[in-house]
């Protein structure tokens, strides 16, 4: 998908993980968040545009959805053993990886 479409996907489910006080829909909102930045990780940001795939810009931005990535799998630990308020403190940083993100690359 275009890197704003995985952008929008992570916006919304992001919300969901936010709201949800469901396991199961925290899990599956989660899954979807994973695969969204697996997949922006194949994109370049307009920030970046004209690098070369090995540049450190784009090592850097690939970097940024990594650290995003294992923090959504520390969340979903949590969410499948319905431990929500625990899932919901560890998804505060979920947030602040994207505002830090943003700042380099958006
Ligand atoms: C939960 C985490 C994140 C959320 C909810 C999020 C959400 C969004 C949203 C809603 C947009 C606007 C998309 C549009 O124009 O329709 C956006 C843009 C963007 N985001 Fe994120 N983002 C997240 C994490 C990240 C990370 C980790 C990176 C980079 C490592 C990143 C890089 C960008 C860039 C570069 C754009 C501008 C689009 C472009 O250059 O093509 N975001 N993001």
């Amino acid at each position: 998908l275009p890197l704003e479409q995985d952008m929008d996907i992570l916006g919304v489910e992001l919300a969901t993980v936010q709201s949800t006080d469901s396991g199961p829909e925290m899990h599956q909102a989660l899954q979807k968040m994973q695969a969204a930045a697996e997949d922006a990780k194949k994109s370049a940001p307009y920030t970046l545009q004209g690098q070369a795939p090995d540049s450190s810009g784009m090592k850097d931005y690939r970097a940024g959805l990594d650290q995003l990535i294992t923090q959504i799998v520390v969340v979903d630990k949590l969410a499948v053993l319905n431990k929500l308020p625990e899932a919901r403190t560890e998804a505060k940083k979920l947030a602040e990886i994207r505002n830090q993100n943003h700042k380099k690359f958006r």
